[in-house]
Formats: structure tokens, sequence, C-alpha cells
């Protein structure tokens, strides 16, 4: 069996000196889509900033695309992250530079030299999100949802075997939610990603259905039957 990309055990995730998730056992397989549900508050996003070593993994084991959380060292960082693309509901999009500006920062910021190749692997995120025409527009000119796109294309950028979506699609309307998600999950698939999709928007899930996992009261439970 393939190695799973994200294994957890026994984990205490914690935010200053206070345990906000404890006992989270997690296997997430390559290529998987799982949900993260659970109320503002409940520990979604200090869970996955654990899975990318923004917080602190102190107790409990954990492995992240081959990344051992517990022994992970500053210089390591960037190595672990280039193998997640992660995304926000915030886009952080630069926005004094066009999108494909945007993009070629992080593919020069993680050691594509080549500028032909980083002009390349831009047309082919640009392609994959459904917005070969942006390259040349400044972002504040594209919708919220064209943005997430955006914002999601950079996440494609090299390739990672794990997406984290921490509240995509927190200001987008419902539709084009549905869309942000649909496309998400079509690209995860054709490029064997696993996702990570923390949301506490519960009707997504009606029209995608897949594994779910609750943060509630300090732990992490599977949800049986997801829909609200
Ligand atoms: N920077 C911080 N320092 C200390 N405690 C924090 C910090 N950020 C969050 N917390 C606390 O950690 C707990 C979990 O918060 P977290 O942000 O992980 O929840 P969440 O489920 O992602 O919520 P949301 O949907 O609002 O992002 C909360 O009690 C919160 O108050």
């Amino acid at each position: 069996m393939l190695e799973p990309i994200v294994r957890l055990r026994n984990v205490t995730v914690h935010r200053g000196d206070r345990p906000v998730l404890r006992d989270v056992n997690l296997d997430v397989a390559a290529g998987e889509f799982v949900y993260l549900v659970g109320r503002t508050g409940s520990g979604k996003s200090s869970l996955l900033k654990t899975l990318y070593a923004d917080l602190p993994l102190r107790e409990g084991s954990g492995v992240v695309a081959g990344h051992d959380l517990r022994k992970i060292k500053r210089r390591n960082l960037p190595a672990l992250r280039q193998r997640l693309g992660i995304v926000f509901q915030e886009v952080n999009l630069l926005t004094d530079r066009s999108v494909a500006e945007n993009l070629d920062f992080v593919l020069r910021a993680t050691g594509w030299r080549r500028r032909e190749e980083r002009g390349r692997r831009i047309n082919e995120v640009l392609h994959a999100v459904n917005l070969p025409a942006a390259r040349d527009v400044m972002p504040y000119a594209l919708s919220g949802g064209e943005q997430q796109r955006i914002a999601f294309a950079r996440a494609l950028l090299n390739k990672p075997a794990l997406v984290i979506a921490d509240e995509v699609t927190g200001n987008l309307d419902h539709e084009t939610s549905l869309e942000t998600l649909q496309l998400m999950r079509e690209l995860a698939r054709k490029n064997n990603a696993a996702i990570l999709f923390a949301t506490h928007d519960r009707r997504l899930l009606e029209h995608y259905q897949a594994r779910t996992l609750r943060c509630k009261d300090g732990v992490i439970t599977s949800l049986e039957n997801p829909l609200p």
C-alpha cells in the first residue's frame, strides 16, 4: 500500500500552552478528498497549521509528505511546503503585480530558473483553472471567485501532493463556492493530489459527498452521516 500523505498518531494540537484538539489520529491517502468541518474556533485552522508546520507538533507523531513533523528543522520547511498547496479565505495576491507576475514570483522563489519553463507552467495552471486570459490582468480586476481560482492555480504550481484549503469559499456566494469546490476536486483528481478542505459551510457537503471529519469539543470524529 502507498504511504499516506498525512499520518498523525495521538497528536495534541496546541495554541500556546492550551490544547485545542487532543488524541488526533488521521490518515489521508494520496489523491483523497477529505472535508474538515466544525464551528468557528473548533480547531480546524490549528490542525491545518500543524500539518504545514506553522504550529509545532509537540505531542504525538506526524508525517506529512514524507516529513516528520516532530523532527523538522526550520531549514527544511521550504521542502515540506513545496509538496503542499495552501489556499486560504484571503487570497493574498500581490496587488501591484499582474496574475502572471504573481505566479512567476512563486516559481522564482521556489527555484525555477528558466524563464521559458516558468512561462509554460504559468500557462498550464491558468488553463487548469479555466482562466487562460487572465495572464496580464491585475488581481483587482477579477471577481472574488476568479481571484480564488488564481490562488488555487498558484497552489498548483509545484504539483503538490496535498492541497490544504482553509475556508476558501468563506468570501464567495453559494454558487461560486460550489464551482470552486468542483474545480478543486477535479483538478486534485487529475493531479493525484489529496485535498483537506476545511469549511463551516455544511451546505457544500450536500453537493459533493466525501469522507468528513468534524472538530468538536476538542476532538476529531469521523461523521458517518455528514449531511446537515
Ligand atoms: N493566534 C492564536 N493564539 C492563541 N490562540 C488562538 C490563536 N488562533 C486561534 N486560537 C484559538 O485556538 C482555538 C481554535 O481556533 P482555530 O482558528 O483553529 O479554529 P477554526 O475551527 O479554524 O475556526 P475558524 O473557522 O474561525 O477559522 C480557538 O479557541 C482560538 O481562540
